[in-house]
């Protein structure tokens, strides 16, 4: 019953309100009210502006009579005429509004040239992270993994990427991205030069650790951000002979030297410098069928009998071998398993360091020498001594380690 009471009322009010809106049409043109008009609110609507404000504007919040009730059309029109129009407000700039414009043209000015700038369409850029795909992630060990990323702007400038490589080694930062924490990592050479929108990484995951972790556990299709390239050590032009002591995933600056060297710098490898990497592993896992060219032949024996005994050659170990049949002559790559007891000693050494030693070049210019110390923070200091840290940044740091006793002369020591 209640219900149907409310239904009636809202349809009489309806109908009054449809009334009064054709009394108020009828108003308008005749310049009077309807002389039928009896609807609600009619006293209010014919009533005077309740404030001056209402006044001015017309507004009457009491009832829907914008006008004032008159009853001839000319006087009606009259005190239209004079009516006080409502003061307008007039656009003033302040101090205020003058910096906050200035403020928000500067803004977009920078925005703007921001995205103009074609050292944004580069696949890599120092200065800020760009996303890449990860496309895949193959396992090398139990700890390591190379992961496959692809950059999203395809088809873009690779002119830093290049340079890069021309420079020798380098590396990348990725992003973890919800703690907003970067580390840096160093691209392994490119399979196919003609995929330059590729980034290899050579990740091993440490425990706990937070980036590593992270670029192990996401899933094909994950947006990884990088930086870069930064070149950490750039190799000299007139280089003749590097030794380089890769220590686990030190193997990766040492590729990058090797493809700088024999990809980037030289036409035919009977030029290129001399390379012997020397590279250590705790397990023989990590080097699987990577055999130690160098050592007595119970270690060799070792090696073998262990590698057969393991599945079939890693990624990485293909990648070393297939560089040492491509440059034979000139690259030698030396397998050390910490668990098979072959590691890099001093005695092993100094035999390498006098064994590359040639005093002068044929033409009588003295041989450029250089020794390169990459991996973990404990393989770097016992070989070289640590790096340390001035203004905020790392430098080398005094020479340490076995390379200082053994003081190796005529070679140039650089930790990576
Ligand atoms: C130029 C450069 C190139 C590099 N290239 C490579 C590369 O190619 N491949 C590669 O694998 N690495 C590379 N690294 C190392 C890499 O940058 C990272 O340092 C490494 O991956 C570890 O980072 P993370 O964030 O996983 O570990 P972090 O979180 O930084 O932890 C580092 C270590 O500290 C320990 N730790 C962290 N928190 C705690 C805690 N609360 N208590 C106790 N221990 C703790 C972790 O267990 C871990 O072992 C490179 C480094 C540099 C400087």
């Amino acid at each position: 019953m209640q219900e149907f009471c409310c239904i009636r009322r809202c349809i009489q009010r309806s109908h009054d309100q449809i009334a009064f809106r054709q009394a108020l049409q009828a108003r308008r043109f005749a310049g009077r009210p309807s002389p039928g008009f009896s609807g609600f609110d009619a006293g209010k609507a014919s009533g005077p502006p309740r404030s001056s404000k209402d006044k001015a504007t017309g507004f009457n919040p009491t009832g829907p009579s914008p006008r004032p009730h008159k009853t001839s059309q000319g006087k009606f029109a009259e005190e239209v005429n004079n009516a006080e129009t409502p003061p307008r407000t007039r656009f003033r700039i302040g101090p205020g509004k003058l910096i906050l414009f200035s403020i928000a043209a500067f803004l977009s000015y920078k925005i703007y040239t921001w995205q103009k700038n074609p050292a944004r369409s580069v696949i890599l850029n120092p200065k800020f992270f760009t996303p890449f795909i990860l496309e895949s992630r193959e396992k090398v060990s139990s700890t390591s993994a190379i992961l496959n990323l692809l950059s999203l702007p395809r088809g873009q400038n690779t002119v830093s990427v290049s340079e890069a490589w021309r420079s020798g080694v380098w590396s990348v930062q990725v992003m973890q991205p919800e703690l907003q924490i970067a580390r840096s990592y160093t691209p392994l050479p490119p399979i196919e030069e003609t995929e330059p929108e590729q980034v290899r990484l050579f990740v091993r995951q440490e425990p706990q650790g937070e980036v590593s972790t992270f670029l192990h556990k996401i899933n094909r299709g994950t947006i990884v951000h990088l930086r870069g390239p930064k070149v950490e050590y750039k190799i000299p032009d007139d280089v003749d002979e590097i030794l380089f002591l890769a220590g686990g995933t030190g193997i990766a600056p040492a590729l990058q030297v090797a493809h700088t060297l024999y990809n980037h710098r030289i036409k035919s490898t009977e030029q290129g410098p001399e390379l012997r990497i020397l590279w250590a592993n705790r397990r023989r896992e990590d080097s699987i069928h990577g055999l130690e060219s160098s050592s007595s032949q119970l270690a060799q024996a070792k090696s073998i009998s262990a590698a057969l005994s393991q599945p079939s050659q890693t990624r990485l170990v293909e990648e070393v071998e297939s560089l040492k049949a491509r440059h034979g002559g000139k690259v030698i790559v030396d397998y050390f398993v910490d668990e098979e007891g072959s590691y890099i000693s001093e005695s092993l050494l100094r035999t390498y360091l006098s064994g590359m030693d040639q005093t002068a070049n044929q033409d009588g210019t003295p041989r450029k020498k250089v020794v390169l110390v990459s991996g973990p923070e404990g393989f770097v200091d016992a070989f070289a001594g640590p790096k340390t840290w001035q203004g905020g940044m790392e430098i080398q740091g005094p020479l340490g380690g076995l390379l200082k006793k053994i003081n190796p002369p005529g070679w140039e020591i650089w930790k990576l």
